[in-house]
């Protein structure tokens, strides 16, 4: 199971995570966001993917911050539509389109998008358009109808890890690509306990 840990801040700790080899590092260009991120990702190992975290962004807006960091893809989080999906695509970028769900969800919703984004992910329904620090009912899921790989995100931590592991074995969490984690492994807004992903990176790879 890939991983993507998300939020990252300040350049030491992008550094410590870096180590860790996670799959994927997230940073969020949302400026209402406490992790909002306004510095430089130091240079990291090419295999680490570089993904920037949008809601309701300007194609222009994206496609400058994609070119100022050399990102390797976005995280569409608001109500972007598949005609930016594509333009974005275009600019040879991953797409991941951001579906927040609580207790249901409409997966006719996804068609529209089927065609322009790589990945979906789905992620907890509250307050802020992410990093809500919970989870969703993801037995949702079982009526995932589409063979796009997927990200599985939303208050992940640790004490999930029993759930996530049975939830793993389900028919449904196939097309389960990456688990993608932020809030739940903080130490403060932003900073990420290097120990705390080294445990949860080998127990979900195990
Ligand atoms: O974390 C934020 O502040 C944030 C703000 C706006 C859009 C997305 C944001 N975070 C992303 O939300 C998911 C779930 O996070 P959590 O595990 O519930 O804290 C994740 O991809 C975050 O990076």
């Amino acid at each position: 199971m890939k991983l993507k840990v998300c939020g990252m801040k300040t350049k030491d700790n992008i550094l410590n995570v870096a180590k860790l080899n996670p799959d994927f590092m997230g940073f969020i260009f949302y400026k209402n966001s406490p992790r909002y991120f306004n510095s430089v990702i130091p240079e990291l190992p090419e295999h680490i993917k570089k993904i920037g975290v949008f809601v309701d962004a300007t194609y222009d807006y994206i496609k400058g911050i994609v070119q100022k960091h050399q990102l390797h893809g976005v995280q569409l989080h608001g109500n972007e539509s598949p005609e930016l999906c594509k333009q974005l695509q275009d600019l040879n970028c991953t797409v991941i389109k951001v579906f927040s769900i609580k207790d249901s969800f409409d997966f006719n919703t996804l068609e529209p998008y089927e065609d322009v984004c790589d990945f979906y992910l789905f992620d907890t329904k509250g307050k802020h358009p992410g990093g809500n620090g919970f989870t969703f009912d993801w037995t949702v899921l079982k009526n995932y109808s589409s063979i796009k790989p997927f990200f599985l995100s939303g208050g992940i931590g640790l004490n999930e890890l029993n759930k996530l592991l049975s939830f793993l074995k389900r028919p449904e969490a196939v097309f389960c690509h990456s688990l993608d984690v932020n809030s739940k492994f903080e130490t403060n807004l932003g900073l990420k306990n290097i120990e705390k992903l080294k445990e949860f990176k080998s127990l979900i790879q195990t």
